[in-house]
């Protein structure tokens, strides 16, 4: 059930899960630890679990979104002499960052390196609702399909209707790059923050348009949430998850959105009241979802799997091999770096000279969400 690498090596580095690639394997024995994967089936460990794999000793964990990270966890990591912990993931909801702090443990995390894969899994259930292809597939496989029909699975056109994004960031601005240039549409974005680059990207292509004779897309920030949910016609969730997001989208505020409308959320389940969401579309048929993440992962609440209107998928947005291959170097990374007493890398959102595999990478950890509370160096090299 643990399979071990590098017995000999002075550090000892657990990893809660089998993760891809096997480069992050190899840097962690290159610089001397000793790494042990557990193997269980059992998809997700308990606290109890993984206190066990921690053991009397150990100087890092690897771990994952499924899993419990609080003062307890963190105890037990800092009894063993453990100083880092990194989730195979940029969400971090699931880590009680304070109770880190308490214990002197380093949290990190794996920024950009799934931006693009994560926003193309949302413009895939942006077009899937839309163009209603899971339907559709099922109609064929279920060997019902007789002939074309003017009426037979009409959905909704993107071209020239407005896409809404909620948490214009790394992901959020991404996708709406997507689907701004993808499909012509007009942005309208909703952040605490103003997303300058993703606004000079969609004014630069509408003088493009407009230079070719074609129709200039549009951008507007929106001064509030409900702006959005009131004007776009395909709305996606990309905010992290916290006090601020919990259940953003309710009952009210999907009444407000547009019968024809469609939500799409990769970001994390507690960010809509899926109880709410179960009962609006029944009561609309012609509202549509896709969902990669659900309020209580892994169940789907009560209803919702008998809704055609709904596209679900399970928590796959990030998996491409190539990113979830960059996530484990990069999760390996922030251990590794933490253990032998790197800097933190300046910029969370450059991480590329980690995952260049013919050159070894930078002597630093590449992201960790308490540096500053924990009063950790940061690395001086620029890219
Ligand atoms: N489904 C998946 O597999 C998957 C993959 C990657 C990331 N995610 C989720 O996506 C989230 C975003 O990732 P990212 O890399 O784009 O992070 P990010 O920090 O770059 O972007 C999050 C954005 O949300 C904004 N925000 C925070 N609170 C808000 C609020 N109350 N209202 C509106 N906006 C708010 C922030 O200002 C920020 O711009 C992650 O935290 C994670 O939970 C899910
Ligand atoms: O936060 C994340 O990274 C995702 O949910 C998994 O890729």
């Amino acid at each position: 059930m643990v399979q071990v690498w590098n017995p000999n090596g002075k550090y000892r580095v657990v990893s809660t899960k089998p993760m891809p690639g096997t480069r992050w394997i190899n840097l962690l024995i290159e610089q001397d630890c000793r790494v042990e994967i557990c193997t269980r089936q059992k998809t997700i460990l308990s606290v109890e679990d993984i206190i066990a794999l921690i053991g009397d000793k150990c100087d890092g964990v690897i771990g994952q979104l499924t899993e419990d990270w609080g003062e307890t966890l963190f105890s037990a990591l800092s009894r063993a002499g453990g100083k880092a912990f990194s989730n195979m993931a940029v969400g971090y909801n699931n880590v009680d960052v304070n109770a880190a702090n308490k214990y002197g443990v380093a949290v990190g995390n794996t920024p950009g390196v799934l931006t693009e894969t994560t926003a193309e899994l949302a413009a895939s259930l942006s077009l899937s609702a839309a163009r209603r292809i899971v339907e559709a597939d099922e109609f064929m496989r279920a060997g019902l399909y007789d002939g074309w029909l003017p009426n037979l699975f009409v959905g909704n056109l993107l071209k020239g209707q407005t896409v809404g994004v909620i948490g214009a960031g790394r992901i959020g601005s991404a996708y709406a790059r997507m689907m701004v240039e993808g499909f012509k549409m007009n942005l309208i974005y909703y952040d605490l923050y103003q997303a300058t680059r993703l606004e000079k990207f969609v004014t630069a292509y509408a003088e493009f348009l407009k230079a070719n004779g074609e129709q200039p897309v549009t951008w507007k920030r929106a001064a509030s949430m409900d702006e959005v949910l009131r004007e776009a016609d395909v709305i996606s969730l990309h905010p992290i998850l916290d006090k601020t997001t919990y259940h953003l989208v309710n009952k009210e505020r999907l009444a407000i959105m547009k019968k024809e409308a469609i939500l799409v959320n990769c970001s994390r389940g507690p960010v809509i009241d899926e109880v709410a969401l179960v009962e609006h579309l029944k009561q609309n048929p012609m509202f549509r979802v896709g969902l990669d993440v659900f309020e209580d992962e892994p169940y789907m609440k009560p209803g919702l799997a008998d809704l055609k209107n709904a596209v679900v998928v399970p928590h796959i947005a990030s998996a491409s091999k190539w990113t979830r291959e960059g996530m484990a170097t990069l999760a390996a990374l922030n251990v590794l770096g933490k253990i032998k007493g790197y800097p933190v890398w300046s910029d969370p959102n450059q991480i590329e000279p980690f995952l260049n595999e013919n050159v070894p990478p930078p002597a630093a950890s590449p992201s960790i969400v308490n540096s500053k509370a924990l009063g950790l160096p940061v690395s001086t090299s620029r890219l």
